[in-house]
Protein backbone atom coordinates (compact mmCIF):
# COMPACT_ATOMS: atom_id res chain seq x y z
CA UNK A 1 0.00 0.00 0.00
CA UNK A 2 1.71 3.55 -0.81
CA UNK A 3 -0.32 5.96 2.06
CA UNK A 4 -0.04 9.41 3.23
CA UNK A 5 -0.49 9.63 6.62
CA UNK A 6 -1.11 13.44 8.01
CA UNK A 7 -1.63 14.97 11.38
CA UNK A 8 0.03 16.96 13.98
CA UNK A 9 0.81 19.92 16.48
CA UNK A 10 0.66 17.67 19.87
CA UNK A 11 1.47 14.23 20.68
CA UNK A 12 -1.93 13.23 21.51
CA UNK A 13 -2.93 13.80 17.53
CA UNK A 14 0.83 12.30 16.29
CA UNK A 15 1.18 8.95 18.06
CA UNK A 16 -1.83 7.05 16.97
CA UNK A 17 -0.69 8.38 13.37
CA UNK A 18 2.66 6.11 14.46
CA UNK A 19 0.89 3.33 15.85
CA UNK A 20 -1.11 2.77 12.89
CA UNK A 21 2.15 3.04 10.34
CA UNK A 22 3.94 0.63 12.84
CA UNK A 23 0.93 -1.61 12.42
CA UNK A 24 0.94 -1.51 8.50
CA UNK A 25 4.43 -2.00 8.42
CA UNK A 26 3.67 -5.37 10.48
CA UNK A 27 1.23 -6.37 8.02
CA UNK A 28 2.58 -4.85 4.99
CA UNK A 29 6.13 -4.39 5.67
CA UNK A 30 6.71 -3.02 1.76
CA UNK A 31 3.91 -0.60 2.16
CA UNK A 32 5.47 2.85 1.58
CA UNK A 33 5.08 5.72 3.89
CA UNK A 34 4.80 9.52 3.59
CA UNK A 35 3.90 11.58 6.31
CA UNK A 36 3.17 15.26 6.03
CA UNK A 37 2.97 17.37 8.68
CA UNK A 38 4.45 20.92 10.00
CA UNK A 39 7.71 22.40 10.62
CA UNK A 40 6.13 23.70 14.11
CA UNK A 41 4.49 20.86 14.83
CA UNK A 42 6.04 18.47 17.20
CA UNK A 43 6.11 16.10 14.39
CA UNK A 44 9.21 17.67 12.83
CA UNK A 45 10.70 15.94 15.73
CA UNK A 46 9.04 12.85 16.46
CA UNK A 47 8.21 11.30 12.63
CA UNK A 48 11.87 11.71 11.41
CA UNK A 49 13.46 10.25 14.08
CA UNK A 50 10.99 7.29 13.61
CA UNK A 51 12.62 6.55 10.30
CA UNK A 52 9.17 7.65 8.34
CA UNK A 53 10.06 9.53 5.40
CA UNK A 54 8.56 12.88 6.11
CA UNK A 55 7.58 16.55 4.25
CA UNK A 56 5.77 19.91 5.23
CA UNK A 57 3.52 22.14 4.69
CA UNK A 58 2.60 25.51 5.54
CA UNK A 59 -0.63 26.32 7.71
CA UNK A 60 -2.00 27.87 11.09
CA UNK A 61 -4.90 27.42 13.32
CA UNK A 62 -8.40 29.31 12.69
CA UNK A 63 -9.58 31.31 15.13
CA UNK A 64 -13.00 30.35 16.01
CA UNK A 65 -13.68 34.39 16.66
CA UNK A 66 -13.54 37.06 13.57
CA UNK A 67 -9.98 38.03 13.57
CA UNK A 68 -7.75 39.45 10.63
CA UNK A 69 -5.52 36.83 11.19
CA UNK A 70 -7.69 34.70 9.30
CA UNK A 71 -6.99 36.71 5.93
CA UNK A 72 -3.94 35.24 6.43
CA UNK A 73 -4.79 31.74 7.27
CA UNK A 74 -6.66 31.44 4.75
CA UNK A 75 -3.99 32.34 2.07
CA UNK A 76 -2.26 29.90 3.63
CA UNK A 77 -5.31 27.28 3.24
CA UNK A 78 -5.26 27.68 -0.36
CA UNK A 79 -1.21 27.67 -0.67
CA UNK A 80 -0.71 24.72 1.51
CA UNK A 81 -3.61 23.06 -0.38
CA UNK A 82 -1.47 23.53 -3.73
CA UNK A 83 1.43 22.62 -1.93
CA UNK A 84 -0.66 19.22 -0.75
CA UNK A 85 -1.73 18.43 -4.05
CA UNK A 86 1.60 18.88 -5.27
CA UNK A 87 2.86 16.06 -2.72
CA UNK A 88 0.19 14.18 -3.46
CA UNK A 89 0.32 14.03 -7.26
CA UNK A 90 4.17 13.17 -6.99
CA UNK A 91 3.66 10.58 -4.61
CA UNK A 92 0.55 8.50 -5.78
CA UNK A 93 -0.58 7.33 -3.03
CA UNK A 94 -3.71 4.54 -2.19
CA UNK A 95 -5.29 6.34 0.30
CA UNK A 96 -4.17 9.55 2.24
CA UNK A 97 -5.68 9.32 6.22
CA UNK A 98 -5.39 12.01 9.05
CA UNK A 99 -5.15 12.13 12.78
CA UNK A 100 -6.44 15.81 13.44
CA UNK A 101 -4.54 19.09 14.05
CA UNK A 102 -4.58 22.05 11.46
CA UNK A 103 -2.09 20.09 9.13
CA UNK A 104 -4.78 17.66 8.23
CA UNK A 105 -6.96 20.31 6.75
CA UNK A 106 -4.85 20.86 3.79
CA UNK A 107 -3.70 17.39 2.90
CA UNK A 108 -6.76 15.72 3.43
CA UNK A 109 -8.91 18.38 1.34
CA UNK A 110 -6.72 18.19 -1.85
CA UNK A 111 -6.27 14.01 -1.65
CA UNK A 112 -10.35 14.81 -1.92
CA UNK A 113 -10.18 16.95 -4.33
CA UNK A 114 -8.34 14.67 -6.44
CA UNK A 115 -10.56 11.66 -5.51
CA UNK A 116 -8.06 9.74 -3.83
CA UNK A 117 -9.60 7.44 -0.99
CA UNK A 118 -9.73 9.51 2.34
CA UNK A 119 -9.96 8.54 6.11
CA UNK A 120 -10.00 11.20 9.14
CA UNK A 121 -9.54 9.55 12.55
CA UNK A 122 -11.02 11.79 15.52
CA UNK A 123 -9.70 10.77 19.05
CA UNK A 124 -11.91 13.19 21.23
CA UNK A 125 -15.10 12.95 22.14
CA UNK A 126 -15.78 16.40 20.55
CA UNK A 127 -14.29 16.63 17.11
CA UNK A 128 -11.55 19.42 16.29
CA UNK A 129 -12.26 22.01 14.11
CA UNK A 130 -10.32 20.33 11.31
CA UNK A 131 -11.82 16.88 11.35
CA UNK A 132 -15.47 18.64 11.61
CA UNK A 133 -14.94 20.40 8.28
CA UNK A 134 -12.93 17.66 6.54
CA UNK A 135 -15.71 15.00 7.32
CA UNK A 136 -17.79 16.51 4.50
CA UNK A 137 -15.18 15.50 2.18
CA UNK A 138 -13.93 12.39 3.58
CA UNK A 139 -14.94 9.14 2.22
CA UNK A 140 -14.40 7.58 6.34
CA UNK A 141 -14.52 8.84 9.56
CA UNK A 142 -12.99 6.53 12.49
CA UNK A 143 -13.75 7.24 15.86
CA UNK A 144 -12.70 6.64 19.42
CA UNK A 145 -15.83 7.41 21.28
CA UNK A 146 -19.08 6.38 20.40
CA UNK A 147 -20.60 9.77 21.83
CA UNK A 148 -18.60 11.74 18.87
CA UNK A 149 -20.55 9.75 16.02
CA UNK A 150 -23.65 12.54 16.22
CA UNK A 151 -21.17 15.09 15.51
CA UNK A 152 -20.38 13.25 11.71
CA UNK A 153 -22.02 11.78 8.89
CA UNK A 154 -23.72 8.90 9.85
CA UNK A 155 -22.93 6.80 6.91
CA UNK A 156 -19.56 7.27 6.87
CA UNK A 157 -18.69 7.30 10.57
CA UNK A 158 -17.38 3.55 12.10
CA UNK A 159 -16.12 3.17 15.55
CA UNK A 160 -12.62 1.71 15.79
CA UNK A 161 -10.56 3.08 18.66
CA UNK A 162 -7.31 4.63 18.97
CA UNK A 163 -4.06 2.49 17.27
CA UNK A 164 -2.40 3.76 19.93
CA UNK A 165 -4.72 1.46 22.13
CA UNK A 166 -3.22 -1.57 19.85
CA UNK A 167 0.24 -0.65 20.55
CA UNK A 168 -0.10 -0.62 24.35
CA UNK A 169 -2.42 -3.95 24.95
CA UNK A 170 0.20 -6.07 25.15
CA UNK A 171 2.45 -4.41 27.42
CA UNK A 172 3.53 -6.21 30.18
CA UNK A 173 5.09 -4.50 33.59
CA UNK A 174 8.99 -4.53 33.49
CA UNK A 175 11.89 -3.58 35.40
CA UNK A 176 11.40 0.22 34.41
CA UNK A 177 10.49 1.91 37.86
CA UNK A 178 13.64 0.16 39.55
CA UNK A 179 15.99 0.39 36.69
CA UNK A 180 15.44 4.26 36.03
CA UNK A 181 13.41 6.03 38.19
CA UNK A 182 15.56 4.36 41.28
CA UNK A 183 12.13 2.90 42.82
CA UNK A 184 10.81 -0.57 43.75
CA UNK A 185 9.45 -2.84 41.40
CA UNK A 186 6.45 -4.02 43.52
CA UNK A 187 5.40 -1.10 45.43
CA UNK A 188 2.14 0.62 44.73
CA UNK A 189 3.28 3.19 42.11
CA UNK A 190 0.85 6.56 40.90
CA UNK A 191 2.14 8.63 38.19
CA UNK A 192 0.85 12.58 37.85
CA UNK A 193 1.46 13.71 35.06
CA UNK A 194 -0.36 17.02 32.94
CA UNK A 195 -0.18 16.69 28.49
CA UNK A 196 2.47 16.24 26.60
CA UNK A 197 3.65 19.77 27.80
CA UNK A 198 2.70 19.54 31.94
CA UNK A 199 0.14 21.54 33.61
CA UNK A 200 0.47 24.53 35.83
CA UNK A 201 -2.44 23.56 38.14
CA UNK A 202 -1.39 20.01 38.58
CA UNK A 203 2.08 21.61 39.19
CA UNK A 204 1.19 23.49 41.62
CA UNK A 205 -0.95 20.35 43.44
CA UNK A 206 1.67 18.47 43.09
CA UNK A 207 4.65 20.41 44.75
CA UNK A 208 2.24 21.36 47.60
CA UNK A 209 1.84 17.66 48.47
CA UNK A 210 5.45 16.56 48.19
CA UNK A 211 5.84 16.53 51.86
CA UNK A 212 2.90 14.12 52.41
CA UNK A 213 3.96 11.80 49.23
CA UNK A 214 7.33 11.71 50.79
CA UNK A 215 5.67 9.87 53.62
CA UNK A 216 3.47 8.01 51.85
CA UNK A 217 3.40 3.58 51.64
CA UNK A 218 2.98 4.12 47.81
CA UNK A 219 5.51 5.73 45.68
CA UNK A 220 5.23 8.69 42.85
CA UNK A 221 6.29 8.97 39.15
CA UNK A 222 5.57 12.17 38.09
CA UNK A 223 6.71 14.33 35.06
CA UNK A 224 6.39 17.93 35.07
CA UNK A 225 6.94 19.22 31.65
CA UNK A 226 10.26 21.03 30.83
CA UNK A 227 8.79 24.59 31.52
CA UNK A 228 7.93 24.00 35.25
CA UNK A 229 10.83 21.23 35.74
CA UNK A 230 12.75 24.46 35.30
CA UNK A 231 10.90 26.53 37.28
CA UNK A 232 10.42 24.69 40.15
CA UNK A 233 14.08 22.91 40.31
CA UNK A 234 14.72 23.67 43.29
CA UNK A 235 11.60 22.57 44.90
CA UNK A 236 11.86 19.13 43.58
CA UNK A 237 15.62 18.70 44.00
CA UNK A 238 14.94 18.43 47.42
CA UNK A 239 13.05 15.35 47.22
CA UNK A 240 15.62 13.78 45.36
CA UNK A 241 17.09 11.40 47.91
CA UNK A 242 13.15 10.08 48.84
CA UNK A 243 13.07 6.78 48.48
CA UNK A 244 9.16 7.33 46.94
CA UNK A 245 9.37 10.14 44.67
CA UNK A 246 10.87 9.91 41.33
CA UNK A 247 10.27 13.66 39.33
CA UNK A 248 11.03 14.21 35.80
CA UNK A 249 11.01 16.63 33.26
CA UNK A 250 9.05 14.24 30.78
CA UNK A 251 8.86 10.42 30.90
CA UNK A 252 9.96 9.35 27.41
CA UNK A 253 8.93 5.83 28.01
CA UNK A 254 5.58 6.70 28.91
CA UNK A 255 3.99 2.91 27.64
CA UNK A 256 7.18 1.25 29.62
CA UNK A 257 6.42 3.18 33.11
CA UNK A 258 1.98 2.98 32.23
CA UNK A 259 2.31 -0.80 32.03
CA UNK A 260 4.50 -0.67 35.40
CA UNK A 261 2.22 1.38 37.44
CA UNK A 262 -0.90 0.99 39.23
CA UNK A 263 -3.04 4.32 39.21
CA UNK A 264 -2.71 7.43 37.16
CA UNK A 265 -3.33 10.96 37.62
CA UNK A 266 -3.51 13.21 34.45
CA UNK A 267 -5.19 15.62 32.02
CA UNK A 268 -7.61 13.85 29.89
CA UNK A 269 -6.24 14.26 26.36
CA UNK A 270 -7.63 11.14 24.48
CA UNK A 271 -4.21 9.44 23.33
CA UNK A 272 -3.38 9.18 26.72
CA UNK A 273 -7.02 7.53 27.52
CA UNK A 274 -6.76 5.21 25.17
CA UNK A 275 -3.00 4.06 26.54
CA UNK A 276 -4.88 4.31 29.99
CA UNK A 277 -7.52 2.08 29.05
CA UNK A 278 -5.81 -0.35 27.27
CA UNK A 279 -3.79 -1.70 30.32
CA UNK A 280 -7.02 -1.40 32.17
CA UNK A 281 -5.71 1.20 34.82
CA UNK A 282 -7.81 3.29 37.09
CA UNK A 283 -7.29 6.78 36.69
CA UNK A 284 -7.89 10.31 38.34
CA UNK A 285 -8.83 12.88 35.70
CA UNK A 286 -8.16 16.82 36.16
CA UNK A 287 -9.39 17.42 32.58
CA UNK A 288 -7.42 20.68 30.85
CA UNK A 289 -10.23 23.44 30.68
CA UNK A 290 -8.13 25.23 28.20
CA UNK A 291 -9.33 23.09 24.94
CA UNK A 292 -11.57 23.46 22.15
CA UNK A 293 -15.01 23.11 23.72
CA UNK A 294 -13.73 21.72 26.91
CA UNK A 295 -13.53 18.24 25.12
CA UNK A 296 -11.25 16.95 27.63
CA UNK A 297 -14.17 17.26 30.61
CA UNK A 298 -16.26 15.19 27.72
CA UNK A 299 -13.38 12.52 27.75
CA UNK A 300 -12.58 11.93 31.32
CA UNK A 301 -16.96 12.00 31.96
CA UNK A 302 -17.24 9.08 29.52
CA UNK A 303 -14.85 7.29 31.90
CA UNK A 304 -16.44 8.40 35.17
CA UNK A 305 -19.89 7.24 34.22
CA UNK A 306 -19.07 3.80 33.36
CA UNK A 307 -16.48 3.95 37.34
CA UNK A 308 -13.01 3.67 35.48
CA UNK A 309 -12.41 6.96 36.22
CA UNK A 310 -12.66 9.70 39.01
CA UNK A 311 -12.42 13.02 38.14
CA UNK A 312 -11.43 16.43 39.86
CA UNK A 313 -11.71 19.97 38.06
CA UNK A 314 -9.55 21.93 37.50
CA UNK A 315 -10.65 25.09 39.50
CA UNK A 316 -10.76 22.49 42.14
CA UNK A 317 -7.48 20.55 42.36
CA UNK A 318 -5.68 21.13 45.94
CA UNK A 319 -2.26 18.90 46.73
CA UNK A 320 -5.46 17.97 49.72
CA UNK A 321 -7.54 16.93 47.50
CA UNK A 322 -4.84 15.21 45.16
CA UNK A 323 -3.83 12.96 48.02
CA UNK A 324 -7.66 12.24 48.99
CA UNK A 325 -8.39 10.86 45.70
CA UNK A 326 -5.05 8.89 45.83
CA UNK A 327 -5.64 7.40 49.36
CA UNK A 328 -9.34 6.41 48.24
CA UNK A 329 -8.31 4.16 45.97
CA UNK A 330 -5.30 2.69 46.77
CA UNK A 331 -7.48 2.01 49.98
CA UNK A 332 -10.22 0.10 48.86
CA UNK A 333 -9.25 -3.07 47.07
CA UNK A 334 -12.86 -3.70 45.76
CA UNK A 335 -13.03 -0.17 44.50
CA UNK A 336 -9.53 -0.23 42.53
CA UNK A 337 -10.86 -3.90 40.98
CA UNK A 338 -14.21 -2.46 40.03
CA UNK A 339 -11.89 0.85 38.39
CA UNK A 340 -9.68 -1.30 36.93
CA UNK A 341 -12.10 -3.56 35.12
CA UNK A 342 -14.54 -1.01 34.15
CA UNK A 343 -11.09 0.72 32.48
CA UNK A 344 -10.63 -2.71 31.18
CA UNK A 345 -13.69 -3.08 29.35
CA UNK A 346 -13.70 0.97 27.73
CA UNK A 347 -9.94 0.23 25.85
CA UNK A 348 -10.31 -0.63 22.59
CA UNK A 349 -7.09 -3.47 21.82
CA UNK A 350 -7.55 -4.15 17.95
CA UNK A 351 -8.42 -0.73 17.74
CA UNK A 352 -5.44 -1.11 14.55
CA UNK A 353 -7.02 -3.72 13.19
CA UNK A 354 -10.24 -2.36 12.71
CA UNK A 355 -8.52 1.15 11.06
CA UNK A 356 -6.82 -1.10 8.64
CA UNK A 357 -9.92 -3.15 7.47
CA UNK A 358 -11.92 0.33 6.85
CA UNK A 359 -8.32 1.73 5.20
CA UNK A 360 -8.41 -1.05 2.71
CA UNK A 361 -12.44 -1.12 2.31
CA UNK A 362 -11.95 2.54 1.15
CA UNK A 363 -8.60 1.58 -0.92
CA UNK A 364 -10.73 -1.08 -2.62
CA UNK A 365 -13.56 0.75 -3.35
CA UNK A 366 -11.26 3.26 -5.18
C1 LIG B 1 -3.92 20.93 25.27
C2 LIG B 1 -4.50 20.16 24.13
O1 LIG B 1 -4.93 20.69 23.12
N1 LIG B 1 -4.56 18.84 24.32
C3 LIG B 1 -5.10 17.95 23.30
C4 LIG B 1 -3.95 17.16 22.70
O2 LIG B 1 -3.31 16.65 23.84
P1 LIG B 1 -1.91 16.01 24.13
O3 LIG B 1 -1.09 15.97 22.93
O4 LIG B 1 -1.33 16.55 25.39
O5 LIG B 1 -2.53 14.67 24.48
P2 LIG B 1 -2.79 13.26 24.74
O6 LIG B 1 -3.10 13.14 26.16
O7 LIG B 1 -3.82 12.77 23.80
O8 LIG B 1 -1.40 12.56 24.41
C5 LIG B 1 -0.24 12.83 25.13
C6 LIG B 1 0.77 11.80 24.77
O9 LIG B 1 2.01 12.15 25.35
C7 LIG B 1 2.49 11.06 26.12
N2 LIG B 1 3.31 11.59 27.21
C8 LIG B 1 2.84 12.56 28.07
C9 LIG B 1 3.63 13.03 29.11
C10 LIG B 1 4.94 12.51 29.27
O10 LIG B 1 5.72 12.87 30.17
N3 LIG B 1 5.36 11.54 28.39
C11 LIG B 1 4.58 11.08 27.37
O11 LIG B 1 5.02 10.22 26.60
C12 LIG B 1 1.25 10.31 26.57
O12 LIG B 1 1.56 8.98 26.91
C13 LIG B 1 0.38 10.42 25.31
O13 LIG B 1 0.75 9.46 24.35
O14 LIG B 1 -4.42 16.21 21.77
C14 LIG B 1 -5.41 15.29 22.25
C15 LIG B 1 -5.90 14.51 21.03
O15 LIG B 1 -5.44 13.25 21.03
C16 LIG B 1 -6.59 16.03 22.90
O16 LIG B 1 -7.48 15.09 23.48
C17 LIG B 1 -6.08 16.98 23.95
O17 LIG B 1 -7.14 17.67 24.55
Amino acid sequence: MRIIVTGGGTGGHIYPALAFINHLKTIEPESDVLYVGTERGLESKIVPAAGIYFKTVDIQGFRRSFSFSNFKTLYKFLKSTSDAKKIIKDFEPDVVIGTGGYVAGPVLYAAAKLKIPTLVHEQNSIPGITNKFLSKYVDKVAVAFEAVKPYFPREKTVFTGNPRAQEVASLEATDILETEYELKKDKKTVVIFGGSRGAQTINEAVKAALPKFAEKDYQLVYASGQIYYDEDYAEFAKYKESANIAIRPYISNMLEVLASSDLILCRAGATTIAEITALGLPTIFVPSPNVTADHQTKNAQALVDIGAAKMIRDAELTAEKMLESISEIFSDESLYQAMSEASKKAGVPDASDRLYQLVKEIKNNE
